[in-house]
């Protein structure tokens, strides 16, 4: 099972398993480079023996060259194919993740600011992709000099070795311990920029507010405190970083200065030729820059680690299918649900049966509804706000589980549908639809891009946009802007009903846009809705009176129970919350149209309704 599947944790050693070949011909370049670089010292030795001695000093020379060079080229293919590596990881950890988020449930995204996941997807897989290049390759191969380079030293003067490592044995604590207050103050400081984006994100989606309340003066300030805090953060990390290089740096010069004390002295006394010396102090020299590549490896992949534990909490979100991360809020829901298929009326399309259900810990929202939605026809749900329309809209997309109870499609639970099919089945119109940028035709292929064109007609006459299309300037073509918004909020809905039909499902979901639309514009969308419901079932939350006057049969949702069901006459001579919905739930402003065209229309007189 792939970490995808399993909401396992990301590790190092998996992400860089598919590039086992391209990091195992990296570390081999490393090492060649390392030993070219290693006997160079021992080259300049064998140039200032020569060059004592009188003898001929091309070869030397031209070892010299010929070492310098495969290091040179061998060293900068090497860092090409371990940033070559990283990129790759990083691309992986972005598509999987991206995949976890785009499953997630739809819970998890309200429970979670967008902007923080954001941050985590495009920028904390940049600390990854960086702790990866500098420390796995880079860190092993300097690894390898540091080493090749003590047991070299070892051999020419252990003695001098003994202080060197002494010398730097004290920076090499500190820096152990400067890179694991490190990690700590990286993870403090993502956590503060993934805030800084989510409140980002927070104030740009909500931009028009933000201007009609006269408030960016506020959100920049709110903002600034934001970037104040990961400044701050920043700053503790920059700190940390920059202590390690100087640390080793300190480190190094010290065992310089004793190298060069003791070692001058032997060589005065003759314990020790002026070539060999050389070729320690050289060694000593060669090893500053893969202790300094060390050291702040090791930092960067502190901050690596730091970004690797936030990345995992997008690794484990709760999934739609159901792998979901421990103890996450989908896990707890949906546990009594599925008793498998049930028997319905032939007639009936979905059902629901005694269902159940609450938000997460909150208290239970729905208490027990059973009703059926037949094939076809319009079913309006009607009532107060909050009582629960919405909630038996998300329990049929599966947007949620309910807590007991079952919700069935054609018999079947729809916990046991595969998503896919079920969603194919379904279609959902909120109430404010996504419009996504693009042309009005890529919006409406969006949920069946390989529709023929006859389709995709059909869908937009059936959804009532012929008319509007033609008055586009390009048509299909017209690009509708960020969120739609050159289209009006009807022509959004029917864009977005046109986009479901093209998926033909069994069923469409709508909830009607609460938005006052024009007469012209409500009279077409409500024939959309009446002439989509000649051939489906479609179950709208109805805003606007002639949706539920006209509807096939109308749910009166209270408290998260139906309280009545029936046709518009049938409720204003039966339920008195019914007739108070009908008197107060319709604007003004549809009262007085209602009343001031009820002799021209069959819709019926509102004031007439309210004294029955
Ligand atoms: N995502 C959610 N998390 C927690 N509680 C929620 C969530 N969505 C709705 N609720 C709560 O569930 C109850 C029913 O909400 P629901 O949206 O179903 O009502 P509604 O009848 O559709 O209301 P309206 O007509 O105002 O849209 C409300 O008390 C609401 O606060």
């Amino acid at each position: 099972m792939s970490a995808e599947q399993s909401g396992a944790s990301l590790r190092v050693r998996d992400l860089v398993r598919p590039y086992r070949g391209i990091l195992t011909v990296a570390i081999a370049l490393g090492v060649v480079a390392a030993l070219a670089s290693l006997a160079q010292p021992m080259g300049i030795g064998w140039l200032v023996d020569t060059v004592g001695r009188d003898g001929g000093l091309w070869s030397p020379i031209a070892l010299l060259i010929g070492l310098f060079c495969l290091d040179a080229f061998v060293g900068g293919l090497q860092s090409y194919l371990v940033g070559r590596t990283g990129e790759s990881v990083v691309r992986d950890v972005r598509f999987t993740l991206t995949g976890r988020l785009l499953r997630a449930t739809r819970r998890e995204h309200e429970e979670r600011p967008s902007g923080d996941l954001h941050a985590r997807v495009v920028t904390d897989t940049s600390l990854l992709k960086a702790a990866l290049t500098q420390s796995l390759a880079t860190m092993v191969v300097s690894a390898l000099m540091v080493l090749g380079g003590i047991l070299i030293m070892v051999v020419l003067d252990p003695l001098l070795l003994g202080l060197t490592l002494l010398s730097l044995s004290v920076a090499a604590a500190v820096t152990f311990l400067l890179a694991r207050r490190l990690r700590g103050a990286a993870q403090l400081n993502r956590g503060r920029v993934g805030a800084l984006g989510a409140d980002l994100n927070r104030a740009l989606s909500a931009i028009t507010t933000i201007k009609v309340s006269r408030a960016e003066e506020r959100e920049q300030r709110r903002l600034g405190t934001r970037m104040d805090e990961a400044y701050r953060t920043g700053l503790g990390v920059t700190k940390l970083n920059a202590m390690l290089a100087p640390t080793v740096s300190v480190g190094l010069q010290i065992s310089f200065a004793v190298v060069f004390a003791v070692g001058m002295s032997r060589v005065a006394t003759g314990g020790m030729s002026i070539a060999e010396f050389t070729s320690f102090v050289l060694y000593l020299f060669y090893l500053i820059t893969p202790l300094v590549t060390v050291s702040t490896a090791l930092g960067q992949l502190q901050q690596g680690l730091a970004a690797i534990t936030r990345l995992d909490e997008v690794l484990r979100i709760g999934q739609e299918d159901g792998s979901v991360a421990e103890g996450s809020v989908a896990e707890s829901s949906g546990g009594e649900t599925g008793t498998g298929n049930t028997t319905t009326g032939a007639g009936t399309l979905a059902r629901f049966e005694d269902v159940r259900f609450g938000y997460g810990t909150g208290p239970e929202v729905l208490h027990g509804m059973t009703f059926d939605i037949p094939r076809s026809g319009l079913t309006a749900l009607v009532g107060p706000s909050g009582s629960g329309k919405s909630t038996i809209l998300t329990l049929l997309t599966r947007f949620d589980r309910p807590d007991s109870g079952t919700v069935t499609l054609d018999g079947t639970d729809v916990g046991e549908l595969e998503l896919p099919e079920l969603r194919g089945r379904v279609g959902y119109v909120q109430q404010d639809p996504a419009i996504l940028s693009g042309t009005v035709e890529e919006n409406i292929r969006y949920a069946n891009p390989d529709a023929s064109r006859a389709e995709l007609d059909e869908a937009v006459r059936l959804a009532d946009l012929e008319d509007v299309i033609a008055a586009l300037p390009d048509g299909m073509s017209t690009e509708v802007g960020q969120h739609g918004s050159k289209l009006s909020g009807g022509q959004r809905q029917r864009v977005a009903i046109a986009r479901m039909l093209l998926t033909n499902p069994d069923m469409l979901l709508l909830d009607e846009a609460t938005a006052q639309l024009d007469s012209n514009s409500e009279n077409a969308l409500r024939d959309t809705i009446h002439g989509i419901a000649e051939h489906r079932a479609v179950v709208a939350i109805a805003h606007r009176m002639s949706t539920v006057i006209e509807a096939d049969r109308i749910l009166v949702v209270e408290g998260g129970s139906i309280r009545a069901r029936g046709t518009h006459e049938e409720l204003l001579a039966t339920d008195e919350l019914y007739r108070t919905l009908v008197r107060t739930d319709i604007s003004d402003e549809e009262r007085q149209r209602a009343d001031s065209s009820a002799e021209e229309t069959d819709t019926p007189r509102l004031m007439s309704s309210k004294g029955a």
